[in-house]
């Protein structure tokens, strides 16, 4: 059954959201688990599995989103995101390098000419509680320092309170401060409680302009189960089925194994379908996870692993 429906106008009431976003199927939450247990068992062969992890790395967004974050490490991280193998030219870079708005001016001069874009958190990551001029405040300076892409966080207060305008009408104005910056819209779906939650956000978020939808900080557990991420690759499918837009899915918190990450990318392939399988449409937010790919992929190539000093640290 599609789960998408005609958006309400602009001047939509919140009562007629409510009535649309309550309206959706409901999902059904032990099939959904077992649904992605299952794809979640698929192996994929070794030919496969090389190109598998090459595409894996080319989606990843690596992330620092620490209150300790230096210029230099960001420089590291950039450094890493564009020759993530420096004895292996043939690995490719990763898809942009994540930060803080106020580090967008390094990792941009960093990553000059590298082909990696430069994505920003905003709208006051993680919690996103203050005023709305604060968001776009922030989300301007990330956008006028160079960023390509916004991460930003919704009001979860707000969505769980049933206040569903208030929640859309401010992604639709993060999206106009975007310009021409991609906006991510982080649905923070371990604080949304319900399925049901996780899918009228994704649909939420698709209408109020969202680029990509995003499954959470990193910052809050559980961050993107296989579940959750099915449930929202569902929401791109039947979206894309019903306008013919194609909007992307970022999981992210807690990915960190190569098992992970192609876990991930069956599921991509099953669900949303194969055109999904593309940085464009699919990335992986990740702090630590660049690491396993890149061993494994060593291991792929030459029968052994590296030992264990030979990438930098994630
Ligand atoms: O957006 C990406 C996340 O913050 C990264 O979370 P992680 O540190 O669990 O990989």
């Amino acid at each position: 059954m599609p789960h998408s429906a005609p958006a309400p106008d602009t001047a939509a009431t919140n009562a007629s959201w409510r009535a649309l976003l309550h309206g959706l199927p409901g999902v059904d939450e032990v099939g959904a688990r077992a649904r992605a247990a299952d794809l979640a068992t698929r192996s994929i062969k070794t030919t496969a599995k090389a190109h598998a992890i090459d595409l894996a790395i080319r989606m990843v967004d690596l992330t620092t989103l620490e209150g300790a974050d230096t210029p230099g490490k960001v420089r590291a991280l950039c450094a890493k995101a564009a020759h993530p193998d420096p004895a292996d030219p043939s690995a490719p870079r990763v898809a942009a390098v994540c930060v803080y708005s106020d580090l967008v001016a390094v990792a941009v001069e960093a990553l000059d000419g590298t082909g990696v874009g430069v994505a920003s958190v905003a709208t006051a990551f993680p919690a996103g509680r203050a005023p709305l001029e604060a968001k776009l405040a922030d989300t301007r300076r990330a956008v006028a320092d160079g960023a390509a892409e916004i991460d930003m966080v919704i009001d979860r207060g707000a969505f769980l309170s049933g206040d569903y305008r208030k929640v859309h009408d401010e992604i639709a104005a993060v999206k106009e401060a975007c310009g021409p910056a991609h906006l991510k819209v982080i649905l923070e779906t371990g604080e949304l409680a319900t399925y049901d939650n996780v899918r009228r956000a994704s649909w939420l978020a698709i209408h109020a302009g969202a680029d990509f939808i995003k499954t959470s900080t990193g910052k809050v557990a559980p961050a993107a189960t296989l579940p959750v991420t099915m449930i929202m690759l569902e929401a791109v499918r039947d979206h894309h089925a019903a306008t013919g837009r194609r909007i992307g899915v970022k999981p992210a918190g807690g990915i960190r194994t190569t098992k992970d990450a192609v876990r991930n990318l069956v599921l991509v392939n099953e669900v949303a379908g194969p055109a999904w399988l593309d940085p464009g449409l699919f990335r992986l937010g990740a702090s630590s996870l660049l690491n396993d790919l890149l061993m494994q992929r060593t291991k792929l190539s030459t029968g052994a692993y590296p030992g264990p000093d030979y990438f930098t640290l994630d």
